[in-house]
């Protein structure tokens, strides 16, 4: 069946075309209430959408086949990722199409509000010839004050520079050869706010940045100040500025994001040096069609062929890594499975090496299938997007490893999960008819695929075992499909994988271990 999106926002009809000529079903059914969407949300497998659409947690409850969702834009806060990452869809967003219309959005506020532009205008359109009213300021050597310089900031920072203002930027995570190469000064955030003539915000919306401007913030301003906020609404404090304006300690101010949305009212409206505008950061021609064509790309990508580009919450993988990937994921997912089922305690740390060719593929999502294999055994609702995070809360400590090949295999994975008690090891590999199977246990050489039903049994390498235990299933009706053997030694540690037909009687299981030599029987599943 072809996969089937929901447009839930207004997004160009450009995506619709690409959906489905990559062959994706789509609705498009922009502003649904969320308990209409919540209603349909279990038909999809992708959800596109832009600021409006709030995929809560709630949301996602009921989002049985959804698999992504695209932002067709930047900024992700209406969508609780972690909730989203709990359940196994993959979150991704258009991280470039529309930075370039932003930052001139942030430019045009800048000269909005330093010349009073939409309030001249209506004075002038109602018939009043003001010219003595508005009196503007240059901006021509004047201080910008970027707060985040990332994507956008720099853009603005570029911009500014070309209309000869000094720009002076807080960013932690701006490298000083970044910043001398955009020829903005880095300083940190007290310095910019009293320095200042403007101050632009382009962070993301974060614990950290909530709140950024407040009261406290604003008091260490310049007087005369003029405050641009095109990132999000609640980056700053708008009771605390609306009062620094009416005190006259900060100039001016352009808006175009709010801490509620849609704004129908706020502290700012109504100030006559306040411009604003309705989140219309990204809404140009050019941008809408940008990120509408690329969300649908990615989305048709990620729901056809398996590749995920821009995600927030899962490693990129092209393509054309797709489908090479694709069978040592399920390697991964198996190896991790089998030493998951024969784990009873706390795990504390997993090794996995990489050797050959599958050390050159992205092993970011190989680890997470393992660990999502290891720990789905005893957490039904680990996926492979969250349980990197899921092992992490856990204290589970994860280490890589990528080498040549170094044995008789192309490619081998093995896996390695350290307990109190031992250290568990597995390995395999796939071989060209792209099944995945096991090639050594504990350092033991076997041959076996991973089969929906199947005894493990570990056992003293002694004449006999093998007629007895073949007896024992035989008289108790269970069918052996195919058996596996390997030993370190003669007469040493031996193991032997059977895959039966259908599932083995616990009572069967349990006369197991009693068999002479043997010391541990274990039923798998894969
Ligand atoms: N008004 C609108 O329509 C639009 C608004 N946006 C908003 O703009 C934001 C920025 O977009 P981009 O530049 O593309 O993102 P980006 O990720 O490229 O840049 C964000 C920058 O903020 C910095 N940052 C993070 N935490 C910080 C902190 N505590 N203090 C100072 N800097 C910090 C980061 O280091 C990064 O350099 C988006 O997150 C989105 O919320 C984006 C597009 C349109
Ligand atoms: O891309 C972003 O982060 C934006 O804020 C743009 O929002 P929008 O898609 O116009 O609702």
């Amino acid at each position: 069946m072809a996969p089937r999106v929901l447009i839930s926002d207004s997004l160009s009809p450009a995506a619709v075309a690409i959906f489905q000529e990559r062959g994706v079903a789509v609705d498009v059914k922009p502003g649904l209430d969320k308990d209409e969407l919540a209603r349909i949300i279990g038909d999809y497998d992708g959800l596109a959408i832009r600021s409006a659409t709030k995929v809560t947690a709630k949301l996602l409850e009921g989002a049985s086949r959804l698999k992504v969702v695209g932002r067709a834009g930047i900024g992700v806060d209406n969508v609780d990722i972690p909730a989203a990452t709990a359940k196994g869809v993959i979150v991704m967003n258009t991280p470039f199409g529309n930075s370039i219309t932003t930052a001139e959005h942030a430019i045009a506020l800048m000269f909005a509000v330093a010349r009073q532009i939409p309030a001249a205008d209506a004075s002038t359109q109602a018939g009043q010839w003001e010219k003595n009213r508005f009196m503007g300021v240059e901006i021509t050597g004047k201080t910008l004050g970027v707060i985040g310089c990332g994507n956008i900031g720099a853009i603005v920072a570029e911009r500014a520079l070309g209309l000869r203002m000094r720009v002076i930027a807080f960013d932690p995570f701006l490298s000083p050869e970044r910043a001398l190469d955009l020829g903005v000064e880095k300083v940190e955030l007290d310095d910019l706010l009293a320095r200042a003539d403007f101050i632009t915000l382009h962070t993301p919306m974060t614990a950290q940045t909530k709140n950024i401007l407040s009261a406290e913030a604003l008091a260490k301003t310049r007087k005369g100040v003029r405050i641009i906020n095109c990132a999000r609404g609640g980056l700053v404090d708008e009771v605390a500025l609306r009062a620094a304006l009416d005190s006259g300690h900060v100039a001016g101010a352009g808006f175009d994001v709010f801490t509620v949305e849609p704004a129908k009212e706020n502290p700012l409206f109504g100030h006559p040096n306040v411009v604003c505008t309705p989140h219309l950061g990204a809404s140009t021609t050019e941008a809408q069609e940008n990120v509408a064509l690329q969300v649908a790309e990615q989305m048709s990508d990620y729901l056809i062929r398996g590749a995920i580009t821009n995600a927030i919450n899962f490693p990129s993988i092209t393509a054309e890594e797709a489908p090479k990937l694709k069978p040592f994921i399920a390697l991964a997912e198996k190896l991790g499975s089998f030493a998951g089922q024969l784990t009873e305690t706390d795990i504390k740390e997993v090794r996995i090496t990489y050797e050959g060719g599958v050390a050159g593929l992205k092993i970011k999502a190989l680890t997470a299938a393992a660990i999502a294999g290891l720990l789905r055994p005893a957490l039904q609702d680990v996926n492979v997007v969250s349980a990197p995070i899921v092992a992490k809360e856990r204290g589970i400590v994860v280490e890589e490893t990528t080498r040549a090949a170094e044995g008789d295999f192309e490619s081998l994975i093995t896996l390695e999960v350290v307990t109190e008690q031992m250290t568990r090891s597995i390995s395999g590999t796939v071989f060209h008819d792209g099944k995945p199977r096991m090639v050594a246990i504990k350092g033991i050489k076997v041959d076996a695929e991973f089969a929906p039903s199947m005894i493990y049994v570990t056992n003293e390498d002694k004449p006999g075992f093998i007629g007895r235990f073949a007896s024992l299933l035989g008289n108790a009706g269970v069918n052996i499909a195919t058996f596996a053997l390997g030993r370190d030694a003669q007469g040493g540690s031996a193991i032997a994988l059977v895959e039966v037909d259908g599932e083995v009687p616990a009572d069967v299981l349990g006369q197991i271990p009693a068999l002479p030599g043997v010391k541990q029987a274990k039923a798998l599943r894969f």
